[in-house]
Order: C-alpha cells, then sequence, then structure tokens
C-alpha cells in the first residue's frame, strides 16, 4: 500500500568530514541510493534536510569578507542559500539515482518559507549548533570577541549557537502536497525552512535557523502524511544510551517517550529534538506513525525486517 511520507535527513546524509561541495554532493549521491527504495515500493516522499554545519560555514564566510562593497547578509538569508545549494545538490543526486534505476519521475526542489513567532522564547535562548565544532579554548576565545555564544554540542566539541524558534505554519505547504499528488518528489523547508514572521508586507524574514525535524514534523502534519521518517546516525533510539545497560527502542508510545524525557534519557541538541519532533507529529496527525532509524534501513521500513524505532499514540 503506497504511503505519504516526509524523510528528514540528518547531517551525516550530506556532510560527513569534509566540507567541500564536491564531498557533500558525493554524500548526497550515496544518500539518494537509500531513498530511492522508497520510490521503488511505490511511495510518495518529500524530503526536508538539515543544514547546521553548512549554514554556519556561510556565515564564518561572509563575516570574513564583511566590507561596505560586499556586506554579510543577514541569517534568514544564508539559511535561503544553503536551501538552494543543498536543494541543487540533492535534486540532481536523487534524479541520477532515479535514472540509474530506470524510474521516471520529475525531482524538484522547492524555496520555502516556515512562519515563525516574534515573541518565541528561543530568541531570548540561543540553542541551535552551527558550523564547525572548536575546541573549548577556540570558543571561548570567539565569544571574547564577541562573535556570539557558544556551547558544548552533545560531547561532540563547541559550536556556535543561534535561536531557533518552533514552526507555526509553512506557507509552501499546499505546493508541497499539490506536486507530490501529482508524482513530483519535493525536497522542502530545506535547512528547516527560511524563518519568517508575519508582517504589513506580508513576511519578513528573521535570523533564525529552525531545527529540520520540526520543520519536517509540521510538513507531515500539514500535508496529512502517513509517516515522518527521520534518518539518523543510529538504527534506534535507546535508552540508557552509550552505558553497557543501554537498551534499543522498537515500538514506542508516545506517554512512554514523554516519560524518558522527564528521565532526561535524550541528549539535547541531538536525539531529543528528534524524539519530541516524532511526538509532535503523532499527537497532532489524525493518524500518522514516526520512525527514527538510520539512512541505510530506509529500504526495509515496511516488510517487517525493519527493526527501528517507531512511535505510534
Ligand atoms: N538516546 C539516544 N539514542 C540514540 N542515539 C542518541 C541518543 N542520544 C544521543 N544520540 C546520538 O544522537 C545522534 C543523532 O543526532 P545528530 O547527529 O545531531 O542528528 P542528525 O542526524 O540530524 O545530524 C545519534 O547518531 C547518536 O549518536
Ligand atoms: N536546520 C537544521 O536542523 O540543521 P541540522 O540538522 O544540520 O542541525
Amino acid at each position: 500500500m503506497p504511503k505519504k511520507i516526509v524523510v528528514a535527513l540528518g547531517g551525516n546524509a550530506i556532510l560527513t568530514d569534509i566540507p567541500t561541495a564536491e564531498a557533500q554532493k558525493e554524500s548526497l549521491r550515496q544518500t539518494s541510493e537509500h531513498l530511492v527504495s522508497f520510490v521503488k515500493e511505490g511511495h510518495q516522499i518529500m524530503i526536508t534536510h538539515g543544514n547546521g554545519p553548512q549554514v554556519g560555514n556561510l556565515l564564518l564566510q561572509h563575516a570574513a569578507a564583511d566590507s561596505e562593497k560586499n556586506p554579510a547578509f543577514p541569517l534568514d538569508s544564508l539559511v535561503a542559500m544553503t536551501q538552494g545549494s543543498i536543494g541543487f545538490w540533492m535534486q540532481n543526486a536523487l534524479r541520477e539515482a532515479l535514472i540509474a534505476h530506470n524510474i521516471e519521475k520529475p525531482v524538484v526542489s522547492l524555496v520555502t518559507q516556515v512562519q515563525v513567532d516574534e515573541n518565541d522564547p528561543a530568541f531570548e535562548n540561543p540553542s541551535k549548533p552551527i558550523g564547525p565544532f572548536l575546541s573549548e579554548e577556540e570558543a571561548k576565545v570567539e565569544m571574547k570577541k564577541g562573535n556570539g555564544t557558544f556551547i558544548e554540542d552533545a560531547g561532540r566539541g563547541w559550536r556556535k549557537v543561534v535561536p531557533s524558534p518552533k514552526p507555526k505554519s509553512i506557507l509552501e505547504y499546499p505546493i508541497v502536497e499539490s506536486l507530490t499528488d501529482n508524482g513530483v518528489i519535493t525536497i522542502a523547508a530545506g535547512g528547516g525552512g527560511i524563518p519568517v514572521i508575519a508582517s504589513e508586507e506580508g513576511f519578513t524574514g528573521i535570523e533564525a535557523v529552525i531545527d529540520k525535524d520540526f520543520a519536517a514534523a509540521k510538513l507531515a502534519e500539514l500535508v496529512g502524511a502517513d509517516y515522518l521518517i527521520i534518518l539518523t546516525g543510529v538504527d534506534n533510539v535507546y535508552v540508557n544510551w552509550n552505558k553497557p545497560d543501554q537498551k534499543k527502542l522498537t515500538d514506542v508510545t508516545v506517554d512512554e517517550l514523554k516519560e524518558y524525557i522527564k528521565q532526561n534519557q535524550f541528549a539535547p541538541g541531538s536525539m531529543l529534538p528528534k524524539v519530541e519532533a516524532a511526538i509532535e507529529f503523532v499527537e497532532n496527525a489524525k493518524d500518522g506513525k514516526a520512525i527514527i532509524t538510520s539512512l541505510e534501513n530506509a529500504g526495509k521500513l515496511f516488510d517487517g525486517n525493519g527493526d527501528v524505532t517507531t512511535v505510534i499514540k
């Protein structure tokens, strides 16, 4: 039975160790091989992807070049630029993979704006890590220079943090829905979407980076998806993660996950937003389920062999 699916792609699907454009395009070629399995099974997919490393690097490039003749752009414009560049790479990688599998299907990436609340408390409390990982010493030097706030990111090093408000709506969701219904594979809300607020002129960009897992959950809710599938670096969500008694979660209810959140089982900035996004979708969707697993499991989710984390009501 064909399903309507929103796939949220994690960082390792695009950027591994090498941040060059060529290396990211190569990662996306490999990622596309996995995504094709959904299409082969007849499912309709929409794809959302991250941009944390890329938008942080672009911010550094703009800051380094900043001058009267070549001014740095605001963060919302940088999000739009990464949405464009990653969408361009992904759209071509996916098209090549489809052709290699003799599948004729159009692919498009859509400039997507996501409405947020300008009074969202996230604007007072930057929490979204972007850009390269620094040592503690390097991060402290940057903070002394007035280059923003840096925090330790889930045991992986120090990173700059920026505001990450929750998505309230996705302006272009009816277009995503119509493209999907017409058989087009649509890459939408890339980098969490371009953050905008309602203004007298219509909508205006605001400086922030929206979490792509929350943006994907909102998109899945608005288009009435059957599944939100969050693909990341692990096959399952675990409790007691990285401890000798770690236990993988397979079928898990929203209430059970809320209890685990209370016990601080999921690291903020890595697994916690994924679990929260999955809960949000399952709670708000009429009949939707969420899956959190690795990219490599993409081909075996609905055939009963997938030992993955599935969130149910
Ligand atoms: N409780 C947990 N269960 C499973 N993985 C966890 C848990 N807590 C933290 N992690 C880590 O979180 C990672 C996913 O977060 P992250 O790498 O930030 O996501 P993304 O794939 O979107 O870039 C996993 O690959 C794993 O290393
Ligand atoms: N925007 C966003 O959530 O990006 P990452 O997944 O790369 O952090």
